[in-house]
């Protein structure tokens, strides 16, 4: 996790709607920019509610876009070691707010608990599929943040901060259900070009006053163990944004 990178840009918005509309927006001319300069971006996806919302909005602000949703690659920072096709699935709500509605065609789930035996295996079979799709090197990965500072599925003292030497690893015992799970490691969170935190609301608002403190631990807010190799940017809203 070599730090010297660019610091933060701290960008806050009325509410989680406006929110939702600036980060969609800016997804959009970032895959779009990408394309117009030959490069096929990748894009790592996160789980959660604010992920939803701006989901919800790249659908609806898609058609104006120009992007070749062929030639743009979607991964997940976490996933729940759930059915492939259960309401918990981050793939399976993603798909269902954009995914599926703009024809993105380079979708990479990971793999689920009716397809494997266990996480490990899920984490395993990930990591080969993103060393062989190129997929960490995210162009822009996003990431929600949990009111205890989480990041992914990367928990505060869990095992999983530790991970070396891998890109995916397998989490047991969340304390966010369900219990298990898949997650990017930090080493593989961290080759991502743009970081770009999503956080709404009030109950977030010292998750991201610790993550953003000059002192404190990734042990305890694992959001500080991530930071873009070009850029790392916290689109917050105004309650998110409170004790800053
Ligand atoms: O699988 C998950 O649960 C997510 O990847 C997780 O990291 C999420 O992004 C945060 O917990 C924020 O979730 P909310 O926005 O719903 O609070």
């Amino acid at each position: 996790m070599d730090h010297d990178r660019p610091a933060p840009l701290i960008e806050v918005h009325p509410d989680a709607e406006t929110l939702a509309t600036a980060v969609a927006g800016e997804l959009l001319n970032r895959i779009a920019d990408a394309q117009a300069a030959g490069h096929v971006p990748q894009v790592g996806l996160t789980g959660g509610t604010i992920a939803d919302t701006i989901h919800r909005e790249v659908a609806r602000m898609a058609p104006a876009s120009g992007v070749d949703w062929g030639a743009v690659h979607f991964w997940f920072g976490d996933e729940r070691f759930v059915a492939a096709d259960s309401p918990d699935r981050n793939a399976v709500q993603a798909r269902a707010a954009f995914l599926d509605a703009v024809g993105a065609t380079r979708v990479h789930e990971v793999p689920a608990a009716d397809q494997v035996p266990d996480a490990e295996t899920a984490a395993a079979s990930y990591s080969d599929t993103v060393r062989a799709e190129g997929g960490g090197a995210f162009d822009v990965l996003m990431l929600g943040v949990g009111p205890d500072g989480h990041v992914a599925s990367l928990f505060p003292g869990h095992p999983g901060l530790a991970a070396t030497d891998a890109i995916a690893v397998a989490v047991h015992d969340s304390p966010k259900p369900p219990p298990d799970r898949v997650t990017l490691t930090f080493e593989a969170l961290d080759r991502a070009q743009a970081v770009w935190f999503l956080v709404s609301g009030e109950a977030k608002a010292d998750a991201v006053a610790r993550a953003l403190a000059d002192d404190g631990t990734v042990a305890e807010t694992p959001a500080r163990g991530v930071k873009g190799l070009v850029e790392t940017t916290w689109f917050l809203d105004h309650e998110a944004a409170s004790k800053l």
